[in-house]
């Protein structure tokens, strides 16, 4: 077993409030990412569920077992770091063996599971080099591996990929899913990088100042985001937002009306925020529902282009095949999939009700 409840944790350092009630179930076996900008509160929420902060408040279970008071030692919980801290005059081999031989464990069990580990990283051929002698990379992937070794409760990871290049890190995704559902542990995964969040998770919870804004799985939290913050914090190009307010059966906007979502329940006038993803605008065919635009600039990406059109005094992102062209200034329409729209209401920032999408 490897449930993590945590419940109402509180913790202030001096005038800033890192957590503010944070509250998380963890499923055993979950991947369950704790995603969030810088300052946000994750490294506090891990630190407090390995029992490394003491809390104003609020309570940790492990395994449905009250462990708040608990030493860290006494917690079963194994945490993986940034920085990969091996013991430098150490071979790989010796690091990756070192917490099974404070266990006691034997010669031939300390081999097979160091050689089981290195294989699922790729890293059997380092076992014998020190860290001087290895790569960034290769250091976090031994790393990974004395982690990884032990057997603990559940695994505690704290932007692990982050000192990797961009190659690297987009293998160790693939890596770290593939060995999480072959060792069928729990792991709880703090990052600041959404990628990392939608490819890797089952579960994303997602955090801003100290407070959960949601949790759900990637796909729930990418198209049923709880309030405009999530909306644009989660997917790249951004989510565009426009100003505006129900009127009928019209949105209305600066310079712009379309029909209104069959599925929303805002009164007349109220002013709202509609959420449209790069995906569900395009600027290469004519629909019904379309706004003008100006175009405002072409960021070619290769397999894409993000095509920036002003709409009123917003830039829209729009994703277009690479073959578009254009000239700033150009006027064009952008044509909107409403179906999959968002709306948010202005004031609070919360999504409006979806109950006959
Ligand atoms: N020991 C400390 N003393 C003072 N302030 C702290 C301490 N630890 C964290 N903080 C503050 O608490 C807030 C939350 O920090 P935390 O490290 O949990 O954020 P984070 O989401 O992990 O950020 P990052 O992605 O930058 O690591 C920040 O404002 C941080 O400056």
């Amino acid at each position: 077993m490897g449930t993590v409840a945590v419940h109402g944790l509180c913790k202030s350092f001096g005038k800033v409030q890192a957590l503010d009630g944070v509250t998380l179930d963890v499923p055993d076996g979950s991947f369950f990412v704790v995603l969030g900008p810088s300052g946000a509160g994750k490294t506090t929420t891990l630190r407090a569920i390995a029992g490394l902060e003491k809390l104003d408040a609020g309570s940790v279970h492990l395994d449905g077992r009250d462990a708040t008071g608990d030493a860290p030692a006494a917690r079963d919980l194994a945490m993986v770091f940034q920085s990969y801290a091996l013991y430098p005059r150490r071979t790989a081999y010796e690091n990756i063996a070192s917490p099974l031989r404070a266990r006691r464990c034997s010669s031939s069990e300390i081999a097979a599971a160091v050689e089981q580990m290195s294989s699922l990283l790729h890293i059997e051929r380092l076992l014998q080099r020190r860290p001087a002698q290895m790569s960034g990379g290769e250091m976090q992937r031994v790393a990974l591996a004395r982690a990884l070794v032990r057997r603990p409760r559940a695994f505690l990871m704290d932007e692990p990929l982050t000192n990797l290049d961009l190659k690297l890190r987009v293998e160790m995704r693939t890596e770290l899913t593939r060995i999480h559902r072959s060792l069928g542990a729990t792991f709880v995964y703090v990052t600041n990088d959404q990628v990392e969040a939608m490819s890797m998770a089952d579960r994303v919870a997602v955090l801003k100042e100290g407070k959960v804004q949601q949790v759900g799985t990637p796909t729930e939290v990418y198209e049923r985001p709880a309030n405009q913050w999530v909306a644009g914090f989660v997917g790249s190009p951004r989510i565009s937002l426009l100003a505006c307010r129900a009127e009928g059966d019209r949105l209305v906007g600066e310079g712009w009306t379309l029909p209104r979502p069959r599925w929303t329940t805002a009164e007349d006038g109220r002013p709202l925020l509609l959420g449209l993803r790069a995906e569900d605008l395009s600027v290469e065919q004519r629909g019904d529902a379309s706004l003008p635009g100006e175009l405002y600039g072409l960021e070619p990406l290769g397999d894409r282009t993000v095509v920036d059109v002003r709409v009123g005094t917003e830039i829209l992102k729009v994703k277009a095949r690479p073959t578009v062209t254009g000239t700033p200034g150009e006027r064009l329409h952008v044509t909107v999939d409403l179906d999959r729209a968002h709306l948010f209401d202005a004031g609070t920032g919360l999504a409006l009700s979806e109950a006959g999408r």
